[in-house]
């Protein structure tokens, strides 16, 4: 931002500055997430809650000032270096940045007892340049970003004029700077001090402000009308954001106005300041809803060669800016509840910082050898401050977090993205004053046009003049023309007149002087050279002490940042120091824990050895147990096997024995067995009681049936059995099926040979047919509803057994038939002298 031309720049890179300040606790039962660790440290605790852990992340900064942090503290390091800069031409860019109600305001402005950044720099500025201050209106704004130098004529013109329209403005009163209407915290402040004294003494300073404010995207001149009645001020119209003939940035139209003092500069600010947006949010009672930037011009010229008046050159004008930035808060909707309007500003905001951070992380990824556009024009905020990026200032930011807990995550974001910020390198141009002049060149000016002054008076006054001969004399030497001068001042007559024509004493004195003033003259043209002569060697000698002065300033500043370089690593060793214990006690632990565990690790291994001679011992000790039990079952085994043999062959032995009885039984003549069983009085058709014991025939080899019908078995006409039908768990057929009892057509499935029909091992169906006579499909379905296979054997007593399987006949939707079996009827014929409940005899 520099804009002088035709001096010389060196380019020195820099990172930017990120400082870091904790607001303190407004709320006592607040509680607190972050802890200072001077000097450069900070530590933030995450909150704990069932997801997370409440861990530490440690950030470092070039300096964390803690809550009771003084502002002269925070001035005299975050700002007193960029005006120093300012006044030997650099420009400065100061971004105060947090979440709302961080102390952003407070740090930037601050208030009467505790004045903050920008009133300081006003007084440093004011403090340094007081004596070399141009009168106003020698420098001039030419609307376009520079400034045009004015002669004193024109600037009396201007300044009358000014003032003329003021008085009109005004209906007569003439402005009084210091009883305007000013900031009242800020007039009623303590001065700041300190003063630069490293500044080129030959140049004429002037200095400009402009105050804007970006809001809802858009710039704004908050010194628009700044004349204008202020208890009706027009609505402020937007403002676009320009290129200069030198790629400077700069608000076009903004009202830019010269201050002489730091009052005047107050006044302005408090003006612009009743006009910016600020609004009362939940987590701040006087919110800034825009980003506000104060800037300060210097100006500044060399004076003539002969230190007189100032030099019209432009091309030698160097205008150096210090931008002083408070950001709105970022801040989350979610914990401001803002609705409708405030919540727009607060979009605006939050979008403006996200692009602020987007630019600074590809300028970052492009110091690392990426090659991305930075998107500047995507917000004015960025846009006007694109010169800075680019490496025309020094950057530096300040950090303002709040301690509170609730505000965690947001101060989380603030602190990661100015951590980041300072890995970014930035270029800023010193400007190497080049006019040509002789330095000191002004004050060796002033020094001589006093001692000018000082000899006219004393030429005025013989009665020094003759004083001064008279101490002059004794000290003029030796040389011939001092003791030409000697003799004749020996040889001065004595003009003592006794009286009126006292022709002879004029006489001598007349000659007198004819005779010495050739002598004179020749004297006075020697004073005069050696008068020159001393004149050119004092300023020489002048000069030389503004050369070694200013010589002794800049040793003295180095010697001063030097001083806080070496106290920054003492600080910083100490700091490494402690830590270095810290590790090294850590180390220690760490090493006895070591040990430890080795001795640990080898006791185990011992008892890991014990135990596996002793698992291989146990091992060997089972394994022969299991051979000696496995002999031993085997044995039993083989025993237990041979014994059962026998007794089933006993058991065969036997069951065939039954078995050829029983052949023989039904071997017999069917006849004369029916003979027998009707001789024997036993009814066929007779239901006998399931527990009463069959009768005694006499003919005892004939088994007489004893059988309990089932409720079905009686449908199908039994007759009298004991039945010991079980039930199978067969789903019962379709009830829509059934057809009336009497009505049921059997299938009657059964061998070909079996106990003769008439016998009561037959059951009874009063409509049947046999399955051998069914011939197709329809037979089956064409009537028949049941179904009976009947099946004759020997029983596991060698008894003759007949069983029935029952079911229920159901036609398929394709036309066929099938069986759903659903009971089974066991008759069992055995003999009478035989008891039901034990083996055969
Ligand atoms: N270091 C401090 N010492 C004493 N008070 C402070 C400090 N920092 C902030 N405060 C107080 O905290 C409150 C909020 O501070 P301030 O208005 O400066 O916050 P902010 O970050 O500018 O907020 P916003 O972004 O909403 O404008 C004010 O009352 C202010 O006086």
């Amino acid at each position: 931002m520099t804009m002088m031309n035709s001096r010389e720049k060196v380019f020195n890179s820099e990172p930017i500055q990120v400082f870091c300040r904790v607001r303190p606790v407004i709320n006592s039962s607040e509680r607190t997430c972050l802890k200072v660790v001077p000097p450069c440290e900070i530590h933030l605790t995450q909150p704990q809650t069932p997801s997370r852990h409440g861990k530490n992340i440690k950030y470092t900064f070039k300096e964390v000032f803690e809550e009771d942090s003084k502002q002269k503290t925070v001035f005299d390091l975050v700002a007193l270096p960029l005006v120093q800069n300012l006044l030997v031409g650099k420009s400065g860019l100061l971004l105060a940045y947090g979440v709302t109600g961080s102390g952003k305001t407070y740090t930037m402005t601050g208030n009467a007892e505790n004045p903050g950044i920008m009133p300081r720099c006003l007084d440093v500025i004011f403090n340094s340049i007081y004596e070399y201050q141009a009168k106003k209106f020698i420098f001039k704004p030419d609307k376009l970003n520079g400034f045009e130098l004015q002669s004193d004529a024109d600037a009396k013109l201007d300044r009358d004029h000014a003032l003329l329209s003021h008085i009109s403005q005004n209906k007569g009163s003439r402005p009084k700077v210091d009883k305007l209407n000013s900031d009242p915290d800020l007039l009623g402040r303590s001065r700041d001090s300190s003063r630069v004294n490293f500044i080129d003494e030959d140049n004429h300073y002037a200095v400009f402000v402009t105050y804007v404010e970006v809001y809802n995207n858009n710039v704004y001149d908050l010194l628009e009308d700044l004349y204008s009645d202020a208890s009706r001020p027009k609505p402020l119209q937007a403002k676009i954001v320009r290129e200069d003939s030198s790629h400077n940035m700069y608000v076009h139209g903004v009202t830019e106005v010269e201050i002489s003092s730091p009052e005047e500069a107050f006044e302005v600010f408090y003006k612009g300041q009743k006009r910016k947006h600020i609004a009362q949010t939940t987590l701040n009672t006087e919110s800034s809803r825009a980003h506000t930037v104060f800037n300060i011009r210097v100006v500044q010229a060399p004076t003539d060669e002969n230190g007189e008046t100032l030099l019209l050159d432009k091309k030698q004008v160097i205008v150096s800016q210090l931008s002083l930035v408070d950001l709105a808060g970022s801040e989350r909707s979610v914990r401001t509840k803002n609705t409708g309007q405030r919540l727009r500003e607060a979009g605006n905001i939050n979008n403006s910082l996200l692009t602020l951070r987007t630019c600074l992380e590809i300028l970052k990824e492009n110091q690392n050898g990426a090659n991305k556009m930075i998107p500047y024009r995507e917000s004015r905020l960025t846009h006007l401050f694109k010169n800075y990026f680019d490496g025309q200032g020094q950057v530096t930011m300040i950090i303002c977090v709040s301690p509170s807990f609730e505000d965690f995550d947001e101060t989380l974001h603030v602190l990661k993205f100015a951590e980041m910020s300072q890995e970014i390198q930035m270029t800023c141009p010193t400007v190497i004053p080049s006019v040509g002049y002789t330095p000191g060149r002004r004050k060796a000016n002033q020094a001589f046009k006093a001692a000018l002054l000082e000899y006219n008076t004393i030429k005025k006054d013989p009665l020094i003049v003759e004083t001064v001969s008279a101490e002059v004399k004794p000290e003029l030497g030796n040389n011939p023309e001092n003791l030409a001068y000697e003799e004749a001042f020996r040889n001065i007559p004595i003009l003592d007149f006794v009286q009126m024509d006292d022709d002879v004493t004029l006489k001598n004195a007349v000659s007198y002087f004819k005779e010495n003033s050739e002598l004179y003259s020749s004297n006075i043209n020697s004073i005069n050279t050696r008068y020159q002569a001393f004149r050119d060697s004092l300023l020489k000698s002048e000069r030389d002490t503004f050369m070694a002065t200013q010589e002794l300033k800049s040793l003295s500043s180095l010697l001063e940042v030097e001083k806080n370089k070496v106290s920054d690593f003492e600080r910083k060793l100490h700091h490494t120091v402690q830590e270095m214990n810290t590790m090294k006690r850590k180390f220690d632990e760490c090493e006895l824990t070591i040990k430890r565990l080795k001795r640990e690790l080898s006791q185990k291994n011992l008892e890991i050895n014990e135990m596996k001679i002793e698992r291989e011992n146990l091992i060997e000790i089972y394994t022969n147990q299991m051979a000696e039990k496995e002999q031993k079952m085997n044995n039993e085994l083989h025993n237990k096997l041979s014994s059962q043999k026998s007794a089933f062959a006993l058991e065969l032995r036997r069951k065939k024995e039954k078995l050829r009885r029983v052949r023989k039984i039904l071997d017999t003549d069917t006849d004369s067995l029916l003979s027998v069983a009707t001789s024997s009085g036993v009814p066929a058709t007779t239901s006998t009681a399931p527990t009463s014991p069959p009768a005694k025939t006499n003919t005892t080899e004939v088994p007489c049936p004893i059988v309990t019908p089932p409720s079905n078995i009686q449908a199908m006409g039994g007759g009298p059995v004991r039945s010991s039908a079980r039930r199978l768990g067969i789903a019962v057929s379709n009830k829509r099926h059934r057809r009336s009892r009497s009505a049921d057509v059997w299938l009657d499935h059964r061998p070909a040979i079996a106990v003769p029909l008439g016998t009561v091992m037959q059951p009874k169906m009063n409509k049947k047919k046999s399955v051998t006579k069914l011939t197709q499909a329809k037979d089956v379905t064409d009537g028949a509803s049941k179904y009976c296979l009947m099946t004759q054997g020997q029983d596991s007593d060698g008894d003759l057994e007949t069983r029935l399987y029952k079911g229920d006949v159901i036609p398929t939707l394709g036309g066929g038939a099938q069986v759903m079996f659903n009971d089974i009827e066991v008759l069992k014929q055995m003999s009478p002298s035989r008891s039901p409940y034990k083996g055969v005899d």
